[in-house]
């Protein structure tokens, strides 16, 4: 377990019964791993995740932030799922489908941060109240799941979803929590993939959760300050006067100052 202040900016879904995964994960570069018990894995090799995930998170992944998906709240498997966590050292836990602050009720007693996913038009209409819970450290964006929820033509169309991407954002910013956007499936696609990436950094997401090892690197470049931008906010805070001022061409005030700031320790290496 690692302890960060930053928001992970990379998180790489790694499916529990997938043993090659399993050893390949911790050489990779994701700020966060997740490990999967649930969409991921068949329902006939549930037992057979669950051990090879503690197993794998008892040995490996030393220096990494770990995470572990379980099944949902109200599902057969999540019990074993709970049970499987025991005395692990997890830096939080997925809980999928949350449509309110009482699904949460079976893990407070893990004590560990939870990252709540949103993937049902319920969840997106819950979704501040459940940011607002003192147990939820972040909010994660499930688009497949609420595209599919959405009836959406075109599956995981962006543009049709854009209002309920926003609400996640909207609703974490204002519980003070983290927000992650949704995976990309088309893992051959890397120019695709650059693109979603960007989108979700400026739609104000903290990071973006991955599925394969292609997209790690993309993805860490993605969510972090660009040269550029470094150069720019340092020019900004060595003139900030406070008050309104000009700077560059543009009127500056102190939420810029501060933006420039944060971004500037985001960028201090880790
Ligand atoms: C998507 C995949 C099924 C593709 O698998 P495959 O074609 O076999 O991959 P590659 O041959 O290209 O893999 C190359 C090497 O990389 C390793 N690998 C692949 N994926 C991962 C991974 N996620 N973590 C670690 N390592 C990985 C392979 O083992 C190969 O290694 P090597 O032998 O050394 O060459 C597959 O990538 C995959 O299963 N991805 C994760 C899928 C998953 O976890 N899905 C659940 C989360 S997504 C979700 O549920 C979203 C949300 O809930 C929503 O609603 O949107
Ligand atoms: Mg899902």
């Amino acid at each position: 377990m690692t302890h960060a202040a930053f928001a992970p900016r990379s998180l790489l879904y790694v499916p529990g019964s997938n043993a090659r995964a399993l050893e390949k994960a911790g050489g990779l570069a994701a700020d966060m791993l997740i490990i999967d018990l649930e969409d991921a894995v068949p329902a006939d090799r549930k037992a057979e995740a669950r051990a090879a995930m503690r197993a794998a998170v008892t040995a490996r992944f030393a220096g990494k932030r770990v995470a572990v998906r379980v099944n949902a709240s109200g599902s057969a498997e999540q019990a074993d799922d709970l049970a499987a966590l025991d005395g692990l050292a997890l830096d939080a836990v997925v809980l999928p489908k949350v449509d309110a602050p009482s699904d949460l009720d079976p893990l407070r007693t893990l004590g560990l941060p939870l990252l709540a996913m949103i993937e049902t038009p319920t969840a997106i209409y819950a979704a501040q109240r459940i940011a607002a819970d003192a147990a939820v450290q972040g909010l994660i964006a499930g688009l497949n799941d609420l595209a599919y929820e959405l009836k959406l033509p075109d599956g995981m169309d962006r543009g049709a979803m854009s209002h309920a991407i926003q609400a996640i954002v909207l609703a974490a910013r204002a519980g003070g929590v983290w927000c992650f956007d949704g995976v990309y499936n088309a893992i051959d696609d890397a120019e695709g993939f650059a693109a979603e990436a960007g989108e979700g950094r400026r739609f104000g997401f903290d990071g973006k959760t991955l599925i394969h090892p292609s997209q790690v690197d993309p993805c860490n470049r993605a969510f972090a300050p660009s040269p550029r931008e470094i150069a720019a906010a340092e020019a900004l805070v060595a003139a900030a006067t406070g008050g309104a001022q000009r700077h560059a061409g543009h009127m500056i005030e102190d939420m810029h100052v501060a933006a420039a700031k944060a971004l500037l320790e985001r960028a201090r290496p880790q």
